[in-house]
Parts: C-alpha cells; sequence; structure tokens
C-alpha cells in the first residue's frame, strides 16, 4: 500500500527508551546454568515501539524522545535498518537494557530505572516535536529519574497536536493536561482510579472514571479478556483471538498503534479497536516486538484496511 505523505506524521516520545533482550530458556535451577540460543535484541521503549507498529502498518511517523552511549547509538542503528525515521535528543549516560526471560513456567522482565536525565531536555524534545508538524503526539512509557509528570503534560501543552499517553496509572492520575486518549492495562487502570478490575463490566466503569479526569478515549488491553475502547459516545469491547501467546513484549503498544492507524485512516472507534487486537494478536505470536511480523499483516486478509 502506498505511504499517504498528505496526513501530518504520529510523532511518538519515549523519554526513557530500551534495548529490549528477549531470551527463552528450559526451566530454570539455582546454581545452574541455562543456556540457549533463542535471544533477541529490539530498538524499544513504548513510544519507539508504537512508531516501529505505525511503520510497519504504513502510518507516517517519527520517534523522538532521549537516548545515550552505546545502547543509545544501537537503537539509532536499528531504526535506521528498519527504516523508521526518527529524531532523538542526545542525552549524557547509556541508555537502559530492559530483559524479558521466558521459561516454560514463566515470563520475568526486568526493566531498568534508566539513565538520569536534565529537566531541560524537555524543551529540547518539543523542538523536535514542533519541527515534524505532527497531528498526534504520544508518549509512552516510564519516566527516567530527573522528569515527573509534569514532563508528559508540558508535551501536550507545548503545541496542537492532539496528545496520547500510555504511561503507568500512578501517572494517569496524576496528569493536568487535557488527552486525546490513554491506554491502560487493566492493572493500570485500578492504580489510576482505585475501583475494581475483575470484570469486564468494572473495567468499563474505571474506565468511564478515568475519562471524567481528561482522557477524551480510553483504550484498556484486557489481556486474555481481549480489549476495550471507551469514548464519550460508545463503549466497545473486542475480545481476545485463540493465540499461543510467545511472549508479551510490545502487546500494549501493538493495541494502541492499531487503533492509531485506523483513526488516521477514519475508522470508526469500533473498527480501530478490532485492527488494534489483531495487531497485537500477531506480535503475542512472535519473539519480541515483532514490528517485521506486523510488516507481514499488510496485505493479508488480517489487516483490517482490506476491507474497508
Ligand atoms: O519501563 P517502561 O518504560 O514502563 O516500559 C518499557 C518497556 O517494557 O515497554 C515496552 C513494551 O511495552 C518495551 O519495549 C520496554 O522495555
Amino acid at each position: 500500500m502506498a505511504r499517504d505523505t498528505d496526513t501530518p506524521p504520529v510523532v511518538t516520545v519515549t523519554f526513557n527508551p530500551a534495548i529490549d533482550y528477549t531470551v527463552r530458556t528450559g526451566p530454570l535451577a539455582d546454581g545452574t546454568v541455562a543456556r540457549t540460543d533463542d535471544a533477541r535484541f529490539d530498538a524499544g521503549g513504548k513510544g519507539i515501539n508504537v512508531a516501529g507498529y505505525l511503520n510497519a502498518l504504513d502510518v507516517p511517523s517519527v520517534a523522538t524522545g532521549l537516548l545515550g552511549g552505546f545502547t543509545g547509538s544501537f537503537i539509532r542503528t536499528r531504526l535506521d535498518e528498519s527504516d523508521i525515521a526518527h529524531d532523538f535528543v542526545s542525552v549524557p549516560g547509556n541508555t537502559r537494557l530492559n530483559v524479558t526471560l521466558s521459561t516454560p513456567d514463566a515470563e520475568y522482565k526486568i526493566n531498568h530505572c534508566g539513565p538520569t536525565v536534565d529537566a531541560d531536555a524537555v524543551a529540547r524534545i518539543v523542538e523536535r516535536i514542533e519541527a515534524h508538524d505532527p497531528g498526534t503526539v504520544v508518549v509512552g512509557g516510564s519516566l527516567p529519574p530527573g522528569l515527573d509528570v509534569g514532563a508528559v503534560d508540558a508535551i501536550a501543552d507545548a503545541g496542537g497536536w492532539e496528545t496520547v499517553v500510555d504511561v503507568d496509572g500512578a501517572a494517569l492520575s496524576r496528569l493536568d493536561a487535557t488527552y486525546a486518549a490513554c491506554k491502560p492495562n487493566r492493572e493500570e487502570l485500578h492504580e489510576a482510579t482505585g475501583l475494581p478490575v475483575d470484570t469486564v463490566d468494572e473495567c468499563v466503569a474505571a474506565a468511564e472514571a478515568l475519562r471524567e479526569r481528561g482522557y477524551d478515549r480510553v483504550v484498556a488491553s484486557l489481556g486474555p479478556d481481549g480489549a476495550l475502547l471507551v469514548s464519550e459516545t460508545e463503549t466497545t469491547h473486542v475480545p481476545a483471538a485463540d493465540v499461543d501467546v510467545v511472549d508479551t513484549v510490545g502487546a500494549g503498544d501493538a493495541l494502541l498503534s492499531g487503533v492509531l492507524a485506523g483513526w488516521v485512516r477514519g475508522y470508526d472507534d469500533e473498527d480501530a479497536l478490532e485492527l488494534g487486537v489483531d495487531v497485537a494478536t500477531c506480535v503475542v505470536g512472535t519473539a519480541g516486538t515483532a514490528a517485521d511480523a506486523v510488516a507481514d499483516l499488510v496485505g493479508t486478509d488480517d489487516y483490517g484496511v482490506q476491507a474497508h
């Protein structure tokens, strides 16, 4: 499908990018060495993943944020190799390396806090965003030491773009600006609202409560219960597909990317959410963040765009 060059790009902001090291082993035992040849390194962090998936879905995107050190260089190289447009601010220190360890019994995740960042980096990111004149800005992931949620509000308040956030529940409960959408998972819905989220109906009520706090639409990833999209006028629930989960790295980012791609293409919320679930299903069925697997969706019957 030809890329639409008239559409303003989606700019993604990752304050705290990461190399994702995803490794699968047999069972682990204390005091023994587990050996494996099943490991991969991906350029990651939530905003970077969203830019990669949007790129794979032929939606114009630019990734910005903060990168430093040898790990930052690796990420720039990977983005170049994958033809993902990027425009990062360089900072001192090494960008973090996050580990996902999959064993037959469990999936373990270790996320580093990231390098300490000077607060003036936020103004430098705003300059990069302005240079790309986006319609939508997506701020995704944790804040490194040195920044607080004011950095996210500063991005949302800095220009005429719509801002979408994928930040943790505590941050969602503290942001002050107005946002076009947020993408909590189930735990984050609870953390942000204090409401129970055991059933899908309870998740809908929590999403409605979150909307009252300044998020126009709430896209919630509910794991095995699928996903929800709650707006002022409607509530949509799409169940999860039956898929053998390889690992869940990037699943929430994939859901959000599919929804954003749908909105950019003028889908209604239901079709956008269905596309989001298709993209997330593809990612959980493939090792690592798997933007290459998402690109394979384009042109198949599973890619919702074909039906419109
Ligand atoms: O520590 P954060 O910023 O909350 O999450 C970072 C992260 O776990 O999220 C992505 C998956 O969503 C990974 O690429 C990355 O390692």
